[in-house]
């Protein structure tokens, strides 16, 4: 099946991932809070998008069952989600909703964003827009499946509840988008499946760049906006 060889693709980017600094900044408790508060910011507006690409998805599919997915899907980012920001807001020590009160679609963010936005618009068939969202649920719940698995947390480790977050409560996710995306991709030529896989690499690819944004504190370059 497609998603077998999507979830093999997905591999070295979460070993990629998994090594880079900001996994590996909240295993050892020493990442930065300018680098959380970065990452925040972005990631608020990142979910905001992916709720509004899910009603998008909502508009063009014909299935009742995937209409009750996405619609549980985009209430679980609007209200669920908030708990794994709140624990990295926690660490910072400011509230959560002054926090994400600043930014924007920082570079990284913002070619991720459209990469979903794109598929959403130009392709009828949502599993297009499905193979570039599955990298969203499926890497970090492997992340934190893989963290959890190599390190023992103490119970005071100040991010011990985002890892947690992550490795138990997006599986079902995940697994609908790929179920969806092979029955599709069992509908169409090879030609249309390399988008599918292609789709899914590059959004992968794109969250390893989102952490690694947050770690830069990426930004768009400064512009004199008055002449
Ligand atoms: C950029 C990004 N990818 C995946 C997730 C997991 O939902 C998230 N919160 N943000």
């Amino acid at each position: 099946m497609l998603s077998t060889q999507l979830k093999q693709d997905a591999e070295q980017f979460i070993d990629e991932i998994y090594g880079d600094d900001f996994i590996q900044g909240l295993i050892n408790e020493d990442i930065s809070h300018a680098s959380l508060i970065h990452y925040l910011q972005a990631d608020a507006l990142y979910l905001e998008e992916f709720a509004n690409i899910y009603a998008m998805l909502i508009s063009k599919t014909t299935s009742k069952e995937m209409m009750e997915y996405l619609l549980e899907e985009m209430r679980f980012i609007l209200g669920g989600e908030v708990e794994a920001h709140e624990i990295l807001a926690r660490a910072v020590g400011r509230p959560y909703a002054e926090i994400i009160e600043d930014g924007e679609w920082y570079p990284s963010a913002d070619h991720y964003i459209k990469h979903m936005y794109y598929n959403a618009y130009a392709k009828e068939n949502i599993a297009f827009t499905l193979s570039a969202m599955a990298p969203c649920p499926y890497i970090y719940q492997k992340l934190a499946e893989k963290a959890m698995a190599q390190n023992v947390f103490q119970e005071n480790h100040q991010y011990r509840g985002w890892f947690e977050f992550y490795s138990g409560n997006i599986d079902e996710t995940a697994d609908v988008m790929f179920k969806a995306i092979d029955k599709e991709a069992g509908k169409m030529n090879d030609y249309e499946i390399g988008l599918l896989r292609k789709n899914f690499r590059e959004s992968a690819e794109h969250e390893r760049r989102f952490f690694n944004m947050a770690m830069t504190r990426e930004h768009w370059a400064e512009v004199d906006m008055n002449v």
